[in-house]
């Protein structure tokens, strides 16, 4: 039961989502007697305990692929493909009372005739309760007017663009952008798809509600707009670092070619690991000659020794469902050519969206670790943080620690209310983003790169830490003490290389270098994905190694006050009581270090009660 791969040059038995052989003898639960379920026939005519087997075997690959897993109907080990019309249509007939058993969608996506007769593909996808919803994340890249807004606002609002910017319209949020039709901030527009893969944004006079998008669907894909234009890089790079995407969309306008950031937005993305999809837009305008030679440089690009990736034009729904079952396999590089003024491919482009799957596994069962990626101030709500779950599970009135501030140290806060996507909800799971407004904390205590964790963490903060970088790009040469922009995660910061394993970088260089932050300690991990620049210099690498800095839990103030007020009550009470430890210099005139002249009446160097010194000071 593997899926076929069609394209030249490409063919992946070991594929991660759609295809995967559940029924392989690697397979703990794999009862030999059971061999007649690798069989293609596996369907047709089952009994009870084959059922009940292949019943778990399907819920097992939904529950993998966090709700949904695409299903080959007419494959089988050693079979030659394709099923008869007769045991197709009872293995479908199987397949759905299996389905409907375990309250799964299933949907036909394509059908094709192979060897010895039919071979189906269906999408199973769990039908989610309204305030629940599997979440894909979207980097969308690339060159200033290769069509990003306007692709964002066409798929989310549905009407077409007139080539002058009347789709990017519903989508900018600052006047300037407005004006001058450039995106210039990170910017997030949501795309919702229900149990059967239909669009559900339905937008009311132009305006979209995100809570009906999200109560209607069953998989929500968030796209992260981000800027096009050069200076706006540091945006962009934040975006893809900490907005932790799931893929990389990369725009290109077909008459413009790959020009300008193209090539370093998806350099960027393939430092960070973030698999990559290419959308050619405007070929509605464009010579077929000028398409075709963008398309030919495209495809050398992305199949150089520094990309490494397969090209593969997607033209077809067979090739949609081909390229995003196998696409999480990363070096796959799907390409669509579409027109958001003619409408041209766009719904194999929604197709393909529909059928991503996540990449990032959600530890459910690691303590809760929060990446905040931004901070707002609600009138009547208070303090408020959105970001990504990375790891665990996050309910109401949970406790965290909130930190590291400027000392290092974590501050205990509690969870007032949570939001995804704008709804209400009770708790966020591993992978999804969310925004939290939390109780009794000031908006000018958090700063972007603050992380909010479970206190079972313990966590510590580090002002130094080593990493494994490659030099993309420096005009001369980088040596100690360098200092330039650090992104790792949602951190943003300055750093000074401390030392470096080689005496010099150079462009294409590599080495271990161990990097000060200059402002604030922070709270990293090893393997994180880092990105090094300052203006034209760039590189890339892992954190290796962190120098972990105190790891204290500071007092929230008001507990602090209130602490101090108890102690100095305690004192009023009855000083005699509990004796404060001398000070050193009392301690030393109690020793008779002092001669008595220099003995003076204040408090401070009143011999102190006898039980304060009975042991020497250590
Ligand atoms: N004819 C045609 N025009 C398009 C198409 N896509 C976008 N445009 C036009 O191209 C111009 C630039 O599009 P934008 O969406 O603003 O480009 P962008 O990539 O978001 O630019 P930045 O936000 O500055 O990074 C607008 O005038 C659009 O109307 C298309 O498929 N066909």
């Amino acid at each position: 039961m593997a899926a076929a791969m069609d394209f030249e040059g490409f063919s992946s038995p070991d594929m991660e989502n759609g295809g995967s052989n559940l029924f392989s003898p690697d397979n703990d639960e794999f009862d030999v007697e059971m061999s007649s379920l690798l069989s293609k026939n596996a369907l047709v005519s089952p009994n009870n305990e084959e059922y009940e087997y292949l019943v778990e075997v399907i819920k097992t690959r939904a529950d993998e692929g966090q709700g949904e897993t695409i299903y080959e109907v007419g494959t089988g080990e050693g079979d030659k493909p394709g099923l008869k019309d007769e045991d197709m249509k009872a293995s479908i007939a199987t397949l759905t009372s299996i389905c409907e058993s375990l309250d799964l969608q299933c949907v036909q996506l394509r059908e094709r005739m192979a060897e010895e007769g039919k071979v189906c593909e269906y999408l199973l996808r769990r039908k989610l309760e309204s305030q629940d919803f599997m979440e894909i994340r979207v980097a969308v890249v690339g060159n200033v007017d290769a069509g990003k807004s306007t692709l964002l606002g066409v798929l989310t609002h549905g009407d077409l663009d007139n080539g002058r910017g009347i789709a990017r319209q519903k989508l900018f949020r600052h006047k300037h952008e407005m004006e001058t039709g450039r995106t210039s901030s990170v910017g997030n527009d949501i795309l919702g798809f229900d149990s059967s893969g239909n669009v559900v944004n339905k937008p009311d006079h132009g305006h979209l509600d995100w809570i009906k998008i999200c109560e209607a669907s069953a998989k929500v894909v968030t796209f992260i707009d981000l800027a096009g234009h050069e200076k706006y890089l540091k945006t962009t790079v934040f975006g893809m670092t900490g907005h932790a995407p799931d893929f990389a969309m990369l725009m290109v306008g077909a008459n413009a070619g790959v020009i300008g950031m193209t090539k370093e937005h998806l350099g960027l993305a393939l430092a960070l690991n973030v698999p990559v999809f290419v959308v050619v837009t405007k070929i509605d305008m464009c010579p077929a000659n000028v398409l075709q030679d963008t398309l030919k440089l495209l495809q050398r690009i992305l199949k150089s020794p520094g990309c490494r990736k397969i090209p593969v034009m997607v033209a077809t729904t067979d090739d949609v469902v081909c390229s995003a079952t196998n696409f999480t396999s990363e070096r796959m590089c799907p390409i669509f050519q579409v027109s958001n003024v003619t409408g041209e491919n766009l719904d194999l482009l929604k197709m393909f969206l529909n059928l991503l799957s996540t990449r990032v596994k959600c530890n459910l069962s690691k303590p809760a670790e929060f990446q905040i990626d931004d901070t707002f101030s609600v009138p009547g709500v208070g303090t408020v943080v959105s970001g990504t779950l990375l790891q665990g599970i996050v309910r109401l009135n949970d406790s965290l620690l909130l930190g590291p501030d400027a000392l290092g140290q974590f501050m205990p806060m509690v969870i007032k209310s949570i939001h995804r996507k704008r709804m209400p909800v009770k708790e966020v799971r591993g992978g999804q983003t969310a925004s939290f407004a939390l109780k009794k904390i000031k908006r000018s205590v958090i700063r972007k790169g603050m992380v909010m964790v479970s206190p079972k963490l313990e966590p510590k903060a580090c002002w130094e830490f080593e990493g494994e970088i490659l030099v993309l790009h420096h005009p001369t040469t980088i040596s100690v003490r360098y200092q330039a922009m650090v992104h790792v995660g949602s951190v943003r910061q300055t750093a000074t290389i401390l030392n470096m394993t080689e005496e010099h970088l150079r462009t294409g260089d590599k080495a271990h270098v161990r990097f000060r932050f200059i402002k604030n300690p922070e709270y990293l991990k090893p393997d994180m994905k880092m990105v090094f620049r300052e203006g034209r210099t760039k590189a890339v690498g892992t954190v290796i190694k962190l120098y972990p800095h105190v790891s204290a839990v500071a007092q929230n103030t008001r507990q602090q006050r209130a602490a101090k007020k108890a102690q100095e009550h305690k004192h009023q009470v009855n000083p005699q009581n509990e004796p404060q430890k001398p000070s050193k210099r009392s301690r030393r005139v109690q020793k008779g270090e002092y001669r008595s002249s220099e003995v003076q009446t204040n408090g401070d160097l009143q011999p102190p009660p006898d039980s304060a010194v009975s042991k020497p000071p250590t």
